[in-house]
């Protein structure tokens, strides 16, 4: 069944869409802070987050109370420049946001397999649910690591999963991966789609108008509640 729709936030330009953005999720924090002492975010990698981590890290609020995590990961230590444990510490954990505390789902192991249990019982410790999810999305309509190729696709999607943390194999990925589970992720009080550029607008409008087998569209759908989708061209 189709969940609801998800609703539009459109800026003129990316410094905009960053500026709110971050204005957005921090008063969501500082709502969590207030209800339950603390507030739990997941981030994405890639190239498209940086300016909303510029933005977010000044905000001001009780950082030492929050902890980010991220929406998905490459399988590789922090050392290198594919990593999205660095770059969310890089760009995300620096001026206010320096005394937040970083959860990273990268573990040293001989396999992703093991790597993603390890993950899953650190992970599974954390103040769940999510407060916040900041997800992005791909040219191809991946999101978090539900690449349209990855093996096992379903079960990454699977909304009923009682794993938080699995590994992904994708040709199309590059390396290994490690995600979120589709209920891990969509559980939060808020869900963003943040994404740039004419491209990705025309694959989120393709995907949300057919009874296409895009993961983003996966996603939205099993959410159970509309989604924020953040674009700026
Ligand atoms: O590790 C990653 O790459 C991600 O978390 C991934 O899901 C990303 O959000 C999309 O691939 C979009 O990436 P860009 O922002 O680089 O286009």
């Amino acid at each position: 069944m189709a969940g609801i729709s998800p609703h539009w936030n459109e800026f003129a330009t990316r410094d905009e869409l960053a500026a709110s953005l971050a204005s957005t999720v921090a008063k969501v924090l500082r709502a969590a802070i207030g209800r339950r002492g603390e507030a739990f975010l997941a981030v994405s990698g890639g190239t498209t987050p940086g300016r909303f981590f510029a933005a977010l890290s000044k905000e001001a609020l009780d950082w030492s109370k929050v902890t980010v995590t991220l929406v998905d990961e490459r399988f590789v230590p922090e050392s290198s420049p594919r990593s999205n444990a660095a770059l969310a510490k890089a760009k995300l954990l620096q001026n206010q946001a320096s005394e937040a505390r970083f959860a990273p789902l990268f573990h040293e192991a001989a396999t992703v397999e093991k790597g993603a249990d390890l993950a899953d019982t650190d992970i599974r410790a954390l103040p769940w649910p999510l407060d916040a999810t900041i997800l992005g999305m791909g040219g191809d309509g991946h999101t978090a690591s539900f690449f349209p190729d990855a093996d096992g696709l379903d079960a990454l999607l699977d909304p009923a999963s009682t794993r938080i943390v699995m590994p992904v194999h994708a040709d199309s990925a590059g390396e290994p991966r490690l995600t979120l589970t589709l209920p891990a992720l969509v559980g939060a009080g808020l869900v963003v789609v943040h994404i740039e550029g004419a491209e990705k607008r025309s694959v989120i409008e393709a995907a949300l108008a057919a009874e296409t087998g895009l993961p983003i569209r996966a996603v939205l759908d099993r959410a159970p509640r509309a989604a924020e989708i953040y674009w700026a061209p």
